[in-house]
């Protein structure tokens, strides 16, 4: 077997409630997992038990009580995202693990179509020179597969050039999808990325995360539309405080 994308260890989170007179909530309380390329597994489990807890370790916006989270970069490196700075986080972040969430971050006054295009202009070291002109070439292109993953996710293209805060929560859901996928990641993590949208929209998110299994980017999901889940998870892992 191949090495794993992803090695989960021993993880474990706890949240201290410091308006409740530091009330200690144990959350993750020894979650071990590995996911490998081109797998997706899918996290599962009651309301409240820590999947989105669990998914914000894995993006390394939360570190952890101990345990490991490592993922093997493209470097060959290993980074345990549990202890990693915030500036690897960052690193890695820009091209190697991409995150959607539910709800987009919306920046004001830039247009969706740029929201998309800005995530590949990151990750292009031909945009990141001091030549002006690499960096408009690659503006462009980034532009053009923004345009098209909008075409395949149904966004009016009337939209596009407008800034998604007044956009429906679909739209903005649609927005951050196709920022998720613009860029090829080796770890893509999906938090509920078909919450708001109608079947025909959910029917593609579901080619889009079997497109990227396909170039062997290893996901992680929580997929609350069993249909979708159905279709997409290679394996269910079972997220439970007594885990
Ligand atoms: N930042 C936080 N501070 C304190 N407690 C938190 C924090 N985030 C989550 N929790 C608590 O941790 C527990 C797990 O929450 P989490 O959102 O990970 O669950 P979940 O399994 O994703 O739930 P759902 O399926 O409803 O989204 C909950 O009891 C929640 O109240």
């Amino acid at each position: 077997m191949t090495t794993p994308v992803l090695r989960v260890r021993d993880l474990r989170k706890t949240f201290t409630l410091h308006l409740r007179d530091s009330l200690r909530l144990p959350v993750l309380q020894g979650v071990s997992l590995d996911v490998a390329a081109g797998e997706c597994v899918a996290l599962v489990g009651p309301s409240g038990q820590g999947k989105s807890t669990l998914m914000k370790c894995l993006h390394g916006s939360y570190g952890a009580d101990s345990g490991e989270v490592l993922l093997a970069r493209d470097n060959g490196a290993t980074l345990d995202l549990a202890t990693a700075t915030p500036q690897e986080v960052i690193q890695v972040r820009r091209r190697e693990m991409a995150y959607v969430s539910q709800f987009l971050r919306v920046v004001p006054r830039v247009p969706a179509i740029d929201v998309v295009a800005e995530r590949r202009v990151d990750a292009d070291p031909a945009a990141n020179t001091l030549d002006d002109e690499a960096h408009a070439a690659a503006l462009a292109r980034a532009r053009d597969e923004a345009r098209s993953l909008f075409d395949r996710l149904n966004v009016p293209q009337g939209l596009w050039d407008l800034p998604p805060a007044t956009f429906s929560g679909g739209e903005q859901q649609r927005v951050n999808i196709a920022r998720g996928f613009i860029q090829p990641a080796t770890l893509l993590l999906l938090d509920e990325p078909t919450a708001s949208l109608d079947a025909t929209n959910r029917r593609v998110v579901v080619q889009l995360i079997e497109e990227a299994k396909a170039r062997g980017t290893a996901v992680v999901g929580i997929f609350h539309d069993e249909e979708v889940r159905d279709a997409v998870a290679t394996r269910c892992i079972h997220v439970r405080h007594d885990a």
